[in-house]
């Protein structure tokens, strides 16, 4: 059975996303009786069209990556043009919404109205953004379950690298008492590139060219990004509901070039630390820049590759290194929760 898309948000993530469903369309049929069809997308700037019987994804790429605009496209009299993201949720007949805005480290908004309004409506929600899972965890899934739809957000999370469900599915039965990591790609990227000798600014410029950086880069650099995926895994992994103020935030836009190179020459490395220990059911949770040693497990971790540590009662610490962020990685992360999505659907759990 078809799964009809609507992207909300067209960015760097969601082209991605496009590109893969292309790309693979054939062997995700075959190998998970996945058959996604794009029927809509809306995005801010870009405008929006939906088609009920599907949009021509290489018409959708050209004309966003040519013209900059979704006015372009031209899929005849039966497309609807100019639908606003909300309408686009409401009015088309998408089964599953891909919410690939921009990630509000203050509010959340607008995706967590978007999640609401989908889920209200009997839609399935996979997304990137942080902000509806940091700040409204618990009220979405329970939403989504009493709708009996699909919440899926494991790109929240270190993008492509399967940071929640590995803890979630793989780990579980221990107790997670603590998790430490390097949970964002852009200022380690940014460190990596400072001790190579490039300046604080070119390295920051490099990350948002490769596609990195949050639309507003403060997000990155001063450690709201990473705080956010802190409070994602206290509520989610632990079960632990904290506010992402609760998380003790500093980022990392007053090391200096100088400070990095030092600390290199001493055999240490600088990198953003979150941490998040619970005790008690209490959590404490911070972001913060640390001169590790050399012989600490996240010293190597260069660029824009993210690692995390999960110590765990029973199997003992557990280390997951993987892409912290990436156009096709992150859309790979939208990719296999539509792959579980359609996992739940065969189950005729949605
Ligand atoms: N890039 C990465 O490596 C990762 C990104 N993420 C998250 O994934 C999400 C998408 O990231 P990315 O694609 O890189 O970001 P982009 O900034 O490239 O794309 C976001 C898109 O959302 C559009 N948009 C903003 N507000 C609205 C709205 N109200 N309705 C419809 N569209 C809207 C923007 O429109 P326009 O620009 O036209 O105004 C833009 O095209 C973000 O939340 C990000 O935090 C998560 C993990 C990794
Ligand atoms: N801007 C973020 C993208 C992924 O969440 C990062 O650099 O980690």
């Amino acid at each position: 059975m078809t799964t009809n898309i609507a992207f909300i948000g067209f960015g760097g993530v969601g082209q991605a996303l496009a590109e893969i469903l292309l790309e693979r369309e054939q062997s995700l049929q075959k190998q998970y009786g996945l058959d996604a069809k794009i029927v809509a997308v809306a995005d801010m700037m870009k405008g929006s069209v939906y088609h009920p019987d599907g949009l021509d994804v290489k018409e959708l790429i050209a004309c966003v990556r040519e013209k900059g605009s979704l006015e372009a496209y031209d899929g005849g009299a039966s497309v609807t043009k100019g639908l606003s993201s909300i309408d686009t949720i409401t009015q088309s007949n998408a089964d599953v919404i891909v919410e690939v805005t921009f990630t509000d480290v203050k509010t959340g908004e607008p995706a967590i109205t978007h999640c609401r309004t989908a889920f209200k409506h009997g839609k399935s929600v996979v997304t990137t953004n942080k902000g509806p899972v940091a700040l409204a965890y618990r009220e979405l899934a329970e939403m989504a379950d009493q709708n009996d739809v699909y919440f899926g957000f494991e790109g929240t999370v270190m993008s492509g690298t399967p940071a929640l469900r590995m803890p979630m599915e793989t780990l579980a039965g221990n107790t997670i008492t603590e998790i430490r990591g390097i949970l964002n790609g852009t200022t380690n990227y940014i460190l990596t590139e400072m001790e190579k000798g490039q300046s604080y600014e070119e390295a920051l410029q490099k990350a948002q060219q490769l596609g990195y950086a949050e639309a507003d880069p403060t997000s990155d650099v001063e450690g709201y990004d990473a705080r956010y995926k802190a409070a994602i895994l206290s509520n989610y992994i632990m079960g632990i509901p904290i506010a992402h103020t609760d998380v003790e935030c500093e980022g990392i836009s007053r090391i200096t070039l100088n400070q990095v190179q030092s600390a290199l020459k001493e055999g240490k490395r600088w990198k953003l630390l979150a941490s998040i220990k619970q005790e008690n059911g209490k959590v404490r949770a911070s972001v913060k820049p640390e001169c590790i040693e050399s012989n600490d497990p996240l010293a190597s971790v260069s660029g824009a590759t993210n690692a995390i540590l999960y110590e765990c009662d029973l199997s003992g610490p557990i280390l997951l290194t993987g892409a912290g962020a990436g156009l096709k990685e992150t859309g790979f992360s939208l990719l296999i929760d539509l792959i579980h999505y359609q996992k739940k659907k065969k189950l005729a759990k949605i």
